[in-house]
């Protein structure tokens, strides 16, 4: 089966400094993957390959069997900062539909079609009840969950997630990841994460990524074995950088 993401030998730097070593890496269909690392680590730079936005120096990268640009279409993405949402005085549902906007279509009207959709991915991330609220009124978590809803509205076939839950509580983390573990039973998530010792509870496998990455199957390690091996190095630079 050809895998959902598959990175071979993948390397990457920015002027002289090597930010991806070799990266190989196959997510296949409904994984539910977790990358983690320090920061710098390289963690965004995947994740806009995987997204077609950079190109590897060396090494290949495929997306669905085809180039990352080409299957962009079918990839949700959540971005790391949804802070940025609440500049704009709009509604929930006004966020969502964007998730319908077709690149080629500019001034395009909304049809019912996209208006359904839309409603689906509210009731899916359970908020629904607040489409006629203003973003910036939101929380943390209900913000998230809106942004989750953007992306499902494209109806993708693989979500990508960048620190989807840095900025919020315990509780909505929860929540979230509740969402998410509910998702993959249609979806293919990869998600990027600080919280190691939280996400590997959820995931089915861990990619470490410090430069080189090295990838663990959460049903063969343990969690406490995992926070011991890059779980300190994770957390206090993480710490560090709020
Ligand atoms: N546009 C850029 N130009 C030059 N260097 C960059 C650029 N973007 C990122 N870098 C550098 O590349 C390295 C990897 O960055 P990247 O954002 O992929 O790491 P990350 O693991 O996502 O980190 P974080 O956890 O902080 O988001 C870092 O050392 C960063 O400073």
């Amino acid at each position: 089966m050809t895998p959902a993401i598959s990175a071979q030998d993948v390397c990457f730097q920015y002027g002289a400094s090597t930010v991806l070593d070799k990266v190989c890496l196959d997510i296949h269909e409904r994984d539910f993957i977790g990358i983690v690392g320090p920061n710098g680590g390289g963690k965004s730079t995947l994740l806009k390959m995987m997204l077609g936005l950079l190109q590897p120096d060396t090494g290949t990268i495929s997306v669905l069997g085809q180039t990352p640009a080409r299957a962009a279409q079918q990839i949700g993405y959540v971005p790391q900062y949804a802070g940025f949402a609440r500049d704009f005085p709009i509604t929930v549902e006004h966020v969502v539909l964007q998730g319908r906007l077709k690149p080629q279509r500019w001034f395009q009207r909304f049809n019912a079609s996209d208006r359904r959709i839309a409603e689906q991915a509210m009731q899916e991330t359970d908020v629904y009840t607040l489409r006629k609220r203003a973003v910036d009124a939101l929380s943390g978590g209900q913000l998230q969950r809106v942004m989750i809803a953007r992306a499902l509205a494209t109806e993708p076939k693989l979500l990508l997630l960048d620190e989807p839950t840095a900025s919020i509580d315990m509780r909505a983390e929860k929540n979230i990841f509740d969402l998410l573990k509910q998702l993959n039973e249609r979806l293919t998530i990869v998600v990027v994460s600080h919280d190691i010792g939280f996400i590997s509870d959820y995931v089915n496998r861990i990619a470490c990524l410090n430069r080189e990455l090295i990838c663990h199957d959460t049903a063969a390690i343990d969690a406490a074995t995992l926070e011991r091996i890059y779980g300190k190095h994770v957390h206090a630079i993480a710490h560090h950088h709020h």
